[in-house]
């Protein structure tokens, strides 16, 4: 009889209650050895696998797990470090591993960058200098241990050599071709030794397949997976692909490899087959539960879909798994005890994933009736969730459809809205300014934890929460930056806290997801409709402005962000949510307006990363997003100043809807790509003002006044002094409190001298 097998693409690395973390970030602060720290994360990894085998998962990923991130552990596989760092030879040190991720004294950190269409961020491959050589088998090491240890003859995971260079970045000019040629050898010895020690599947990810290829490129690609195959021929490789369908799949489907793995949530990759087929010499990895989001599958939506999977595709080559990685969902539910059980029932973390595709794939294998009461349970649960409260909020439904076009406009164009508010602000030229947060200290965190396990009560936290703005208050006055900022200290996170305060979203307890490093973020769940019910930031804002004469900005996140860093509810299109969400921003802009705060940045440093990989969704998704935007700020008056700020972006492909979104001003992160950036305002003659970013956050390091001078001399060359704000690149969360200080009092310096020079230019 045909066994039909099941398989995952990938599994979270950071452990229940984020053991990982912890271990980590005692590592680096000393309190643990290497040593300790590789054996706490070898009890997560190991954890990780025995789950998957006992829930019998067939096919599981060893190799997925990384002590910060698997595109840097590639990169280090192949003996690549930047000359910066010293690097000798051989096995690369932990030391230097972290140091590249996380910089240190002497160098700075490789850049690190959004991984496709996620909130994960990889650290950049930086090809220049180096000659690529196999220093470390990483995936055979991970085999072994899972053999050894667990009796598991797992599946080997790699990061395929066509993403891996499309990710990394090098000066020189060689061409992606050699580029490609390179590598393949060293990816032909890592699967030799593989075969040699027994393993059977080898999983490499080839992602970068969703996007187009040049016929070029093509044949790069088909001559590295030939000479792969010829090389092993009696491995069984899989190229798995994820986030979209796959985009040249003429060219991606004739590769000479035994196993394709598609995407079949995201992207409509059942249109593929439909037109083109499946090759019949292949074996199809159908992923078919979502890997990205947390609701439960409706079983039977899943086993229509595989029955017309299995119209082009026969059973015995047909593999079940998740649509991606599990890196992207939280790990169970099983620890969220504050859960109504309405909306437990309807969720489905990593761990019940894997019980979704043993239970799917059972059904294909045996029929469904032998699944008869999970199916039965399946549909009840997401009946009850959909009848519940939770998805009939009729009232906002109603409002949304009343917005006429002049309610999503601003009243008049900027160009005389900008004169109305420099009348109201008098700033100078050169204004210096913030993003927003303001150091999130262990202190700031310990009296969040206390308040919330009761040890102090709500009145004690509010006034904590308020004499920590005071302080910075003064501070900000005293350094002399010109538009002030609260600080954002009563947040958990830019997304996580608007969750809480708006109806329509609830907040998991341990939900937690890798963004970078050993950062992680709590997506909320949009469960039902989004409404606003109660001011948000009123009274942090009016409180701060309280203090002082100088504007201080008010801070909200903007629709799109909270979209693309929530968990959303797939019941309804994406679109729907998010003009909800931006209906109930507009609401609370009013509030601020009326309540004295005429100065609102509403940021959106993840409407770059929802862009469509596909290129047909872009222009929707932008003008959604712009439409979005318009409606949470365009009811303000005049002289209210719309501020918003973006990070970790190419802004060259979307610099028109940046411009529509018709912000008075915009700060954005460039210290990582000067040149590029400032060339994509230039061309298009953006007319708003601009602040870029002319220090980067992420580093510990004070910037020199000299450094700044440069930065900012630099973006006047092409910017009109008119036009630009002094800030640094993103909010200051991250950062301590000494180090904050000091790097702003620089900057504000910087800032005034080049004013006076501007100044005595124009006399
Ligand atoms: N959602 C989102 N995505 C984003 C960003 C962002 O700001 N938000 N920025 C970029 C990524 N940057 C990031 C920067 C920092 C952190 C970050 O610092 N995360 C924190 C968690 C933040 C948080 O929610 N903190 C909670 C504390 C949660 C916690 O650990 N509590 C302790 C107890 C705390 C104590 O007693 O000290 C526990 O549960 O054990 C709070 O402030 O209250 C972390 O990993 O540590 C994450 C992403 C892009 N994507
Ligand atoms: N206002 C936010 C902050 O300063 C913006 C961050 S963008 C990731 O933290
Ligand atoms: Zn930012």
């Amino acid at each position: 009889m045909v066994k039909v097998q099941s398989s995952t693409i990938g599994y979270p690395r950071i452990g229940g209650k984020r053991e990982w973390k912890r271990a980590l970030e005692s590592f680096w602060s000393g309190s643990i050895s290497e040593v300790e720290l590789l054996t706490k994360t070898k009890e997560i990894r190991l954890d990780n696998l025995r789950k998957q085998k006992e829930i019998g998962i067939d096919l599981i990923p060893v190799g997925d797990f990384s002590l910060y991130d698997h595109v840097l552990d590639t990169s280090i596989m192949f003996g690549i470090v930047p000359t910066r760092f010293e690097y000798a030879g051989g096995k690369v040190p932990l030391d230097t591993y972290f140091a590249i991720a996380r910089g240190n004294k002497d160098a700075i950190a490789s850049e690190m960058t959004k991984w496709f269409n996620t909130n994960y961020h990889y650290i950049v491959p930086e090809l220049d200098n180096v000659t690529p050589k196999l220093v470390e088998n990483r995936p055979l090491e991970f085999y072994r241990e899972a053999k050894k240890e667990l009796g598991i003859n797992g599946k080997p995971v790699l990061l395929g050599p066509i993403t891996f260079i499309k990710l990394a970045k090098s000066s020189g000019d060689t061409p992606f071709e050699e580029t490609v040629e390179q590598f393949t050898p060293l990816y032909i010895e890592v699967l030799k030794e593989l075969a040699e020690a027994g393993a059977e599947w080898v999983q490499i990810d080839e992602p970068v397949f969703t996007s187009e290829l040049s016929a070029n490129e093509h044949k790069a690609v088909q001559k590295a997976y030939t000479a792969i195959h010829e090389a092993v021929p009696s491995l069984k490789i899989i190229v798995q692909t994820y986030f979209e369908k796959v985009a040249n799949y003429a060219e991606v489907s004739a590769l000479p490899v035994h196993a394709l793995g598609l995407d079949f949530v995201h992207g409509n990759t059942i249109e593929l087959l439909q037109k083109f087929g499946f090759p019949k010499d292949k074996v199809l990895l159908a992923g078919v539960v979502d890997g990205r989001n947390v609701w439960k599958s409706d079983l039977d939506v899943k086993l229509s879909l595989l029955d017309e999977i299995q119209s082009h595709v026969e059973k015995d080559r047909l593999i079940i798994q998740p649509s991606s990685s599990l890196l992207h969902v939280p790990v169970s539910i099983e620890l969220e005890s504050k859960l109504d059980n309405v909306i437990k029932g309807g969720l489905s973390f990593a761990d019940e994933k894997l019980l979704e595709i043993v239970h799917l794939t059972k059904a294909v294998q045996d029929g469904k009736e032998t699944i008869a009461t999970e199916l039965e349970e399946n549909k009840n649960a997401l009946t009850t969730l959909n009848n519940s409260k939770y998805r009939q909020n009729v009232v906002v439904k109603g409002n949304i459809k009343n917005l006429t076009e002049s309610d999503v406009n601003r009243a008049a164009p900027f160009a005389e809205r900008i004169l109305a508010q420099r009348k109201r602000f008098n700033l100078p030229l050169l204004p210096t300014t913030t993003i927003g947060s303001l150091p999130q200290t262990a202190e700031v965190r310990k009296q969040r934890s206390k308040w919330r396990r009761g040890e102090s009560t709500a009145e004690q936290y509010e006034q904590f929460i308020k004499d920590q703005i005071s302080k910075w208050i003064d501070i900000q006055e005293e350094i002399g930056l010109d538009v002030l900022v609260h600080g954002e200290f009563e947040r958990t996170d830019m997304v996580e806290y608007f969750g809480e305060k708006i109806d329509g979203f609830v907040v998991s307890q341990f939900g937690w997801v890798q963004s970078y490093g050993s950062r992680c973020v709590k997506p909320p769940l949009i469960l039902g409709d989004v409404a606003f019910s109660q001011p948000i930031t009123v009274k942090e804002s009016v409180f701060a402005q309280s203090l002082t004469k100088k504007p201080v900005k008010g801070m909200l996140t903007g629709p799109v962000t909270i979209l693309n860093w929530s968990f959303v509810r797939d019941d309804i299109p994406r679109f729907e949510v998010l003009n909800q969400i931006a209906y109930a921003l507009r609401h609370e802009v009013e509030e601020l307006e009326k309540n004295g705060i005429h100065m609102i940045q509403v940021d959106e440093p993840a409407l770059r990363e929802g862009l469509p990989l596909n290129l047909s969704d872009r222009k929707g998704y932008l003008d959604a997003a712009v439409h979005a935007f318009k409606i949470s700020t365009a009811s303000v008056e005049n002289d209210t100043q719309i501020h918003t700020h973006m990070c970790y972006s190419d802004f060259n492909e979307i610099i028109d809807s940046i411009s529509a979104l018709d912000a008075d001003v915009i700060s954005i992160e460039v210290s990582r790509s000067h040149g590029e950036l400032i060339s994509a305002f230039e061309k298009n003659t953006y007319d708003k003002e601009i602040g870029l970013g002319v220090y980067d956050i992420h580093s510990p390091r004070v910037p020199s006044k000299d450094e700044l001078r440069q930065n900012i001399n630099r973006a006047l060359k092409t910017i009109n002094p008119n036009q630009f704000w002094i800030n640094p690149d993103c909010g200051l969360k991250t950062r301590n409190e000494e180090e904050t200080i000091a790097a702003l009092k620089v900057m504000v310096e910087a800032a005034k001298e080049i004013r006076a020079e501007q100044l005595a230019l124009v006399k």
